[in-house]
């Protein structure tokens, strides 16, 4: 069976798998036996015996979102209410992993909407958040994709999106800048179009992040 797995569907991230991926479990743990043995390891060694499992079983658990869909994790928690204020839910841990490197990705998500008759169970804004960081990501996509997903389901005012990363990838090897982090936005309607409003956003999420 094949897994039909888009580019779009991953750039929209309305993607639910419904197919087995092609690949077995078994294989993948081949795989990782074989990268030990490239980085010159015993794979039968004691503390090495069980490492291709435990990868492929962390690997599947970190890329989990592939899984999940925003109806899946709703759970119907959206409820009519007529309020024009904004809401934010600030310093949403976020654990991703980076598409060029599969390492990690470790920082935090602002996430702000301006209701227009619907909201939204606050947690189930982490819980978007989650889905989207549990996938191979690009920073600058996850951000994209929390705000379009607010964005669909409530029509709200607006929805102001920043987050703030550190990638290990930048971090342990390549460049090696421990102390960088990224940030990143994504405005919708009223944020994008009202900068007072979107000030007002800047100035509420305004703190020293640490992620080390
Ligand atoms: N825009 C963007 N770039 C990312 C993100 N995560 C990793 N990268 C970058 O992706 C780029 C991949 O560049 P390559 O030159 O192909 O890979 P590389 O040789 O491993 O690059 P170095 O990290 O510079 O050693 C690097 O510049 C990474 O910093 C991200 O979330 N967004
Ligand atoms: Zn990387």
């Amino acid at each position: 069976m094949t897994l039909s797995i888009s580019r779009d569907d991953i750039r929209s991230g309305t993607l639910k798998t419904k197919a087995e991926p092609p690949v077995s479990d078994q294989e993948m743990e081949q795989a990782v036996r074989t990268l030990l043995l490239g980085l010159g390891e015993d794979p039968d060694r004691e503390g090495l015996i069980d490492t291709p499992k435990r990868v492929v079983k962390a690997l599947k658990f970190l890329t989990s979102g592939y899984h999940q869909s925003l109806g899946d994790l709703l759970n119907g928690a959206v409820f009519h209410e007529n309020t024009n204020e904004m809401v934010l839910v600030r310093d949403i841990d976020l654990f991703s992993s980076c598409e060029h490197h599969i390492l990690p990705i470790l920082g935090r998500a602002h996430v702000a909407y301006i209701p227009n008759g619907k909201v939204i169970g606050l947690s189930k804004i982490a819980r978007i958040c989650e889905m989207y960081a549990r996938r191979l990501q690009v920073q600058e996509r996850l951000t994209a994709q929390i705000a379009d997903a607010l964005e669909g389901l409530l029509k709200p005012q607006g929805v102001a999106v920043v987050v703030e990363a550190s990638h290990m990838c930048m971090v342990m090897r390549g460049v090696q800048k421990p102390g960088s982090w990224t940030t990143t936005s994504a405005m919708r309607g009223v944020f994008a179009a009202d900068p007072k409003t979107r000030q007002e956003f800047m100035s509420l999420i305004r703190h020293s992040p640490s992620f080390h």
